[in-house]
């Protein structure tokens, strides 16, 4: 039950502390001057600690014990007057606190909320309660538990040396006596902070997993009595709760040795001095640097160490597993860097493939896609058509991963689809454009951060943005959203999945608001890229420009090549003279005056928008 637990590999253990003390070296170097500041003031602190036991031992050797209490009571007043600049330094150091304090809340904060952005991308539902957190409690954590240390393990450096020169000053020997054991102390208590840390993180995974357990066992009772596995579950149950004891003894193993720690560092330094007053007396020292010594090592010394050990187990240990947090898990690389999440099985297999997908937008309604089954092969270029209200912008949000069917499967890159690899895969552009307050190269670099001056100007050159860029003046000027048109707008949200290039693009009436120009140039530029295009077309010469189209009527579909729809598909020959009177022949109907497909008349030709 007890056994004790393998060590830990190094990268493991060793893994919390390197990664925040490589955050943290540039944070310090970066503020070099407050820390000198700091220090500064901090030097009244040494001065006090150090007349404190100094005049002390001055006032019983020159004053007291010599028959001169005037003197004596000189030094004693050296020693209490030593205090004021000291409260002064308390001063300084709080002031110059803050300089070294609120930068790191605030860079914290940073981090937390552009993780959260990054995370939202690639997590939609996943990051929210993590992020609040750290921006709000855990950055505070983090911020208090940071001023504690700097405080306490300030006055401990200035004090310890306070005491140190002190007893350097009475008589150099004392310091054979005090300084081993302070060294041991201190060494022990240092090598419990990672073994402790690694125990607190086993007692925490042990409580977890326990809690998870119990919980879901709370939650299937139904089932478990159902299906026999009550002892199975109780066993289950048993072997958690028994990982959690181990974890909390080892725990409580090691705070033992830290215990042992305090005491060798705070309580044997003037236990060791009394015991060795007579042979320091008989070899010189005198009554006042003894009582000087004492009053180092129980007014100074042991309150210092007691003190920053008691720091250093409890917020320390706080304030390193929340810096971890920040650290841990670094936001997820620009999309330039990332590995694709999604490989392709195959060469051939499609970018996406919905198989049998019947969706509805709730449990009693119509299903808009009923038991659609499409492929998206790499680079191909598909449209989707269909009078307002057939389901082209849901299919859309299904293709895209956005819309979860409510029965069959989507796939992408032949695997089932998963949220977290939804940016890498994928862009879909709705109708409305997303734009927002900064530069135009922020909105055009914000799928893919990394992309450099000759990835934005391919694009502007492609897609035609160069009056925009004229206007604006520069890419690095900034852009107000409400100052640009619609068309601008969808400009600009064109060329961010232009530089971004994903596998697959899908455009739902993202380019609604351009001239048939611009929308031409715009969707030659996108199928000349080598992922695929899905593209909900509002304009015949869109639609034609496809490998393959998609005619939609509810439930209902076809799908062909614009010459094969105009023969077949009744709906795309309506839809084809609509939109274009002149470019496509307007058929009237079938010869034979048979119903058309899907049920339609010819005539009057059905609504698009
Ligand atoms: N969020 C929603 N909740 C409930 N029903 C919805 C929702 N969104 C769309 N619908 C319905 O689903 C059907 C298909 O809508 P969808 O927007 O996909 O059609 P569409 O072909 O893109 O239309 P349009 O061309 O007008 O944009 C419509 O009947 C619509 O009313």
């Amino acid at each position: 039950m007890t056994e004790p637990r393998p060590a830990e590999p190094d990268s493991r253990r060793d893994g919390s502390l390197t990664r925040v003390a490589r955050d943290a070296r540039p944070f310090l170097r970066a503020r070099t001057g407050t820390v000198l500041r700091l220090a500064g003031w901090s030097l009244l602190e040494f001065v006090q600690t150090f007349l404190g036991g100094y005049g002390v031992a001055r006032a019983l050797d020159h004053g007291f014990l010599a028959g001169r209490p005037l003197t004596g009571l000189l030094w004693l007043a050296v020693a209490a007057v030593a205090v004021l600049p000291a409260q002064l330094a308390t001063r300084g150091v709080f002031g110059r606190l803050a300089d070294l304090v609120e930068p790191l809340r605030d860079g914290l904060v940073r981090r937390a909320v552009s993780r959260a952005l990054a995370g939202a991308l690639a997590h939609p539902a996943g990051t929210t309660a993590r992020s609040l957190s750290q921006v709000t409690h855990q950055s505070e954590i983090a911020r208090d538990g940071w001023a504690g240390l700097v405080l306490t393990l300030r006055s401990f450096v200035f004090t310890v040396a306070g005491a140190v020169a002190g007893l350097l000053a009475l008589e150099p020997r004392l310091l054979l006596i005090v300084l081993p054991p302070l060294i041991l102390g201190a060494a022990l208590f240092l090598a419990t902070l990672l073994p402790m840390a690694a125990r607190q993180r086993d007692y925490l995974t042990a409580d977890e997993a326990y809690a998870a357990h119990a919980g879901k066992a709370a939650a299937d009772l139904r089932d478990i009595a159902a299906a026999g596995a009550a002892d199975r579950t109780v066993a289950e149950s048993r072997a958690l709760a028994d990982e959690q004891v181990r974890a909390a003894r080892s725990l409580a193993r090691w705070s033992g040795v830290r215990v042992v720690a305090l005491a060798v560092c705070g309580r044997f330094p003037p236990l060791l001095l009394l015991l060795g007053a007579p042979w320091l007396l008989r070899n010189g020292l005198t009554p006042g640097a003894l009582v000087g010594a004492l009053t180092y090592l129980t007014q100074a010394l042991a309150p210092a160490v007691q003190a920053l050990m008691t720091m250093l187990s409890t917020v320390g240990g706080r304030l390193l597993v929340v810096l971890d947090r920040f650290t841990d898990a670094p936001p997820p690389p620009a999309a330039d860097d990332r590995p694709p999440s999604v490989p392709p099985v195959r060469g051939s297999a499609p970018v996406a493939e919905l198989r049998a997908v019947t969706f509805a937008y709730g449990p009693a309604a119509h299903p808009v896609l009923d038991r659609l089954s499409l492929t998206v092969a790499p680079g191909e270029h598909l449209a989707v058509v269909g009078p307002s209200g057939s389901g082209k912008s849901t299919l859309a949000a299904v293709i895209a991963g956005v819309e979860r069917p409510t029965a069959g499967a989507v796939r992408w890159h032949g695997r089932p689809v998963r949220p977290a690899d939804a940016t890498s895969v994928r862009v879909l552009l709705p109708q409305h454009a997303y734009v927002f307050t900064g530069s135009l190269r922020d909105n055009l670099r914000y799928l893919r951060p990394a992309a450099g001056d000759r990835d934005l100007a391919a694009m502007i050159d492609a897609l035609g943005l160069d009056p925009l860029l004229s206007r604006l003046g520069s890419l690095d000027a900034p852009l107000e959203p409400d100052r640009l048109s619609q068309g601008e707008r969808q400009l600009v949200a064109l060329g961010r999945a232009y530089v971004a290039a994903p596998p697959l693009i899908v455009l739902d009436e993202a380019t609604s608001r351009l001239d048939p120009a611009a929308e031409t140039r715009a969707e030659l530029a996108f199928a000349a890229l080598p992922g695929a295009l899905v593209v909900v077309a509002h304009r015949l010469s869109s639609a034609r420009r496809a490998d393959r189209i998609l005619v939609m009527d509810g439930p209902r579909t076809c799908c062909g090549t614009s010459a094969e729809l105009l023969r077949t598909s009744a709906l795309y020959r309506d839809l084809a003279g609509l939109w274009e009177p002149d470019e496509e022949p307007r058929t009237s109907g079938e010869p034979d005056g048979r119903p058309r497909e899907n049920g339609l008349k010819s005539s009057p030709p059905p609504s698009l928008f």
